[in-house]
């Protein structure tokens, strides 16, 4: 790109400059994001953006003093390069949107150069630039390459985590099915779902979260523009009020139904548990996947008028927790650890526990979604589950069977959308990208 269109970037994005604290970082790994104006300066001396992961100040992973430091970090950038994507282990934002892609083309390097096409504008929008030659300034014949809603926005966090659907890899389409990873299976129907097979599946999949919904709103469509011709959005989700988070430290957020959820997860600082639990190794089986994850995404929709009638006692046996405190039953604090016995055999916690699932353990990481009403006057609300896993037969299938089978919570839910993911690695620099060690 050539310099004076970066410069014009800068310009039209000026206001992102004003206070921007620099520094998150990918959880385990000390980098530093550089101010957008240092940015910018690297990007001119040949967009050397990969210097946003070997920055040498210091770093910010989660740790720290909650609520204010997650305030004041709500502008930064965080690093687009490292070992893993970034999106998975990395502090939870406020905003989501998610979107799940049918690829149109039959061509392998059409598919290649679209996800390299995704990689650079990716890391671009994670940095606050606009995509391609700007939003700006270009030729007034032809429409800009960045349809401009973010300029003057922070990079909000923005973190774009990619994924690949099982239908990419059937026989015949791109030469991949010997890379299908064992642990990319379709998932089975559980007892209660009722799938809407528009609201499910995708060949590729791309997570945008960000503390700013215009900034995970605006990634999503550039990328879909990018994509014009190659592939189409097959369902988005967007999502608010993260349910879960990977910062033990921070507040842990509220779901619809108005209990704490998330207080037990994997931290994204727990590189221990990361590495049993989340990231899949070169050993599993598929060496391309080594250090991405298995995501599997589920539209849980929740009969919010009938909860709001049950009594509060009953809410909070059904979780097996107290809805003020968040407590487990017979417990007085949150991170008390949770006596099983003294809740009701069929509570949602005494169920999902990997006490009670042979050990299973998922990294949560999902957003409530109020998509307006349904046309009967009822709240088209719930939760958009989104669980990474090295391994979904030791991680979302046994939990979800349990919960299938037993959980009273079912009564007030059901799931209406699923999908399922090969995340994989992380882009290493700005020679590398999405995908390239599954079609190399
Ligand atoms: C298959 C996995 C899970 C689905 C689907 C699921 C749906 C779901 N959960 C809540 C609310 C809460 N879940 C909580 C704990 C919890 N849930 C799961 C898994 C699934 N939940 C796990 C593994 C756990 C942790 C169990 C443990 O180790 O103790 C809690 C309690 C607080 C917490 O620890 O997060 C709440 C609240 C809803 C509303 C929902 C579907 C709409
Ligand atoms: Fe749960």
């Amino acid at each position: 790109m050539a310099e004076e269109k970066l410069t014009q970037a800068a310009e039209a994005t000026e206001a992102r400059d004003a206070a921007q604290p620099a520094v998150v970082a990918q959880a385990g790994a000390a980098t530093a994001a550089p101010s957008r104006r240092s940015l910018l300066a690297y990007a001119g001396a040949g967009l050397a953006l990969g210097a946003a992961g070997a920055g040498g100040a210091a770093a910010m992973s989660g740790q720290g003093s909650g609520a204010m430091e997650s305030a004041a970090l709500a502008g930064a950038a965080v690093p687009f390069h490292g070992a893993h994507q970034a999106g998975i282990a990395t502090p939870v934002q406020d905003r989501l949107h998610f979107a799940a892609f049918d690829v149109k083309t039959e061509d392998r390097e059409e598919l290649i150069q679209l996800l390299k096409d995704w990689t650079r504008a990716a890391e671009r929008m994670t940095a606050g630039l606009t995509v391609g030659e700007g939003a700006v300034g270009g030729l007034p014949e032809a429409p800009p390459d960045d349809t401009g809603e973010a300029l003057g926005l922070k990079p909000s966090r923005l973190t774009l985590t990619v994924g690949f659907g099982p239908s990419l890899f059937a026989k015949g389409r791109f030469g991949l099915e010997d890379k299908h990873p064992a642990a990319l299976v379709d998932l089975e129907l559980f007892p209660g779902d009722n799938l809407d097979p528009a609201r499910s599946g995708g060949d590729l999949c791309v997570q945008a979260c960000a503390d700013d919904p215009q900034v995970a709103v605006h990634a999503i469509r550039q990328l879909a523009r990018i994509g014009f011709g190659k592939t189409v959005v097959r369902w988005s989700q967007l999502g608010f009020g993260k349910t879960s988070s990977t910062t033990p430290e921070e507040q842990t957020p509220r779901n619809m139904m108005g209990f704490k959820d998330g207080t037990r997860n994997i931290s994204g600082t727990d590189t221990a548990a990361l590495d049993k639990h989340v990231w899949a190794s070169a050993k599993d089986g598929s060496a391309w996947m080594a250090g991405g994850s298995y995501l599997v995404a589920r539209r849980i929709r929740m009969n919010i008028e009938t909860w709001d009638r049950t009594p509060l006692q009953e809410q909070e046996d059904i979780f097996g927790r107290d809805k003020g405190e968040g407590a487990p039953v017979g417990r007085a604090r949150e991170r008390d650890e949770p006596f099983l016995p003294a809740m009701k055999p069929e509570a949602h916690v005494r169920l999902a526990h990997p006490d009670t699932t042979g050990g299973a353990m998922i990294l949560r990481r999902g957003y409530s979604f109020t998509d307006g009403t349904d046309g009967l006057g009822r709240l088209d609300a719930g939760l958009f589950f989104l669980a990474y896993q090295r391994d979904v037969h030791k991680g979302f299938i046994p939990i979800q069977r349990n919960l299938a089978r037993a959980d009273v919570l079912n009564e007030y839910i059901q799931h209406v959308g699923s999908a399922i993911f090969a995340i994989p690695p992380g882009v290493r620099d700005e020679d590398d990208w999405w995908g390239r060690t599954l079609f190399a």
